[in-house]
């Protein structure tokens, strides 16, 4: 278990992280979401101990950091996959990294098997790839097998293959019981991989819950209807207080029907002898949820024109 209580980073009169508190549990991918500057790399920076809280703290299963006897086999963590030293074999590497956590020898190829690079393993890692560095950054962090998994951004550099194999790992860590956090800026990933949630703005909690209740959170639930008596239909559910839009794209014309449920559309209009053609509840994506539940909170955004992006809002310095 990973808990963030009241974690607060400054840099100068920048705050990156303010009176931040969440707890991700075992057993579930638990995904990290905020837009560009939240401060989702401060904060499991400062879980690893590699930068310090101005106050608050990390615990990994109650302990700080810090005071893990050997913190590779408690917590894993790819954070930079290019913090390597380049004239090192991959091999070489992880040797070192075990060697530095009393760690067995063994587990070094258990884990370039399991991240495919045994065929490089001899190969400097200064030439490697963005995917392949990628790859030994997950290698180091599974060399403990550890309870606790942390991902910063895995998903850089690594083609839709290379994604899908990170995809499946991280359930099959989770499925073992681990403790799995991870990080994307990749919505619609984040959405295949993570039950749960921790979304940050600016610095802050802005909710922690289940992917799917985040969602419906910041949903409007609503209903797509279709059929030729769309007049009728409306007059109809006009008089029980459902809001009604029209909607019309490549097959035609459409109500959207919102504060009712297909169930009651479909008996209102059966009733009525009204025949429908289409009725379909519209879920939300995570990317329509996450823009309306982090919108006041993005740091960085592009202007209408498609320009590059602008400064919009001021890093919490107040
Ligand atoms: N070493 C530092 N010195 C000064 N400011 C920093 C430093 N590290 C981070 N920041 C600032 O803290 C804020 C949070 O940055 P952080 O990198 O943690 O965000 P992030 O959510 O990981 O963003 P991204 O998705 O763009 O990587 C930003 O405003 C950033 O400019």
């Amino acid at each position: 278990m990973i808990e963030a209580i009241g974690l607060t980073k400054r840099y100068g009169n920048t705050v990156a992280v303010r009176n931040l508190s969440f707890t991700v549990k075992p057993g579930k991918v638990t995904g990290f979401l905020g837009p560009n500057g939240a401060g989702k790399s401060t904060t499991m920076r400062m879980a690893l101990g590699l930068d310090n809280p101005t106050s608050g703290e990390v615990r990994i299963d109650g302990e700080k950091y810090r005071d893990l006897k050997y913190p590779l086999r408690k917590i894993g963590a790819l954070v930079d996959p290019k913090w390597v030293h380049p004239n090192r074999s991959a091999r070489a590497h992880l040797a070192w990294m075990a060697r530095s956590n009393g760690i067995p020898g063994r587990r070094i190829d258990e884990v370039l098997d399991t991240v495919g690079l045994n065929s490089v393993a001899g190969k400097n890692v200064g030439g490697f790839s963005l995917g392949m560095s990628q790859r030994l950054g997950i290698a180091g962090a599974l060399l403990g097998d550890p309870e606790i998994l942390m991902f910063d951004e895995p998903v850089n550099g690594l083609d839709p293959e290379g994604i899908l194999w990170i995809r499946t790992l991280m359930h099959r860590l989770a499925d073992e019981g681990r403790t799995v956090f991870v990080s994307s800026h990749l919505l619609s990933e984040m959405a295949l991989t993570a039950t749960e949630l921790v979304v940050i703005g600016r610095g802050e909690l802005i909710s922690q819950c289940s992917t799917t209740e985040f969602v419906a959170r910041a949903s409007d639930n609503s209903v797509r209807v279709r059929g030729p008596h769309l007049p009728q239909l409306r007059r109809l559910l006009a008089g029980t207080g459902a809001r009604i839009d029209d909607f019309s794209d490549d097959a035609g014309a459409a109500l959207i029907v919102s504060g009712m449920d297909s169930e009651r559309i479909g008996e209102a209009a059966a009733a009525n002898g009204l025949v429908l053609h289409e009725l379909s509840p519209q879920r939300g994506s995570l990317e329509q949820a996450f823009m309306q539940l982090t919108g006041d909170s993005v740091q960085y955004q592009s202007d209408l024109d498609g320009n590059a992006p602008d400064r919009v809002l001021a890093t919490g310095n107040n």
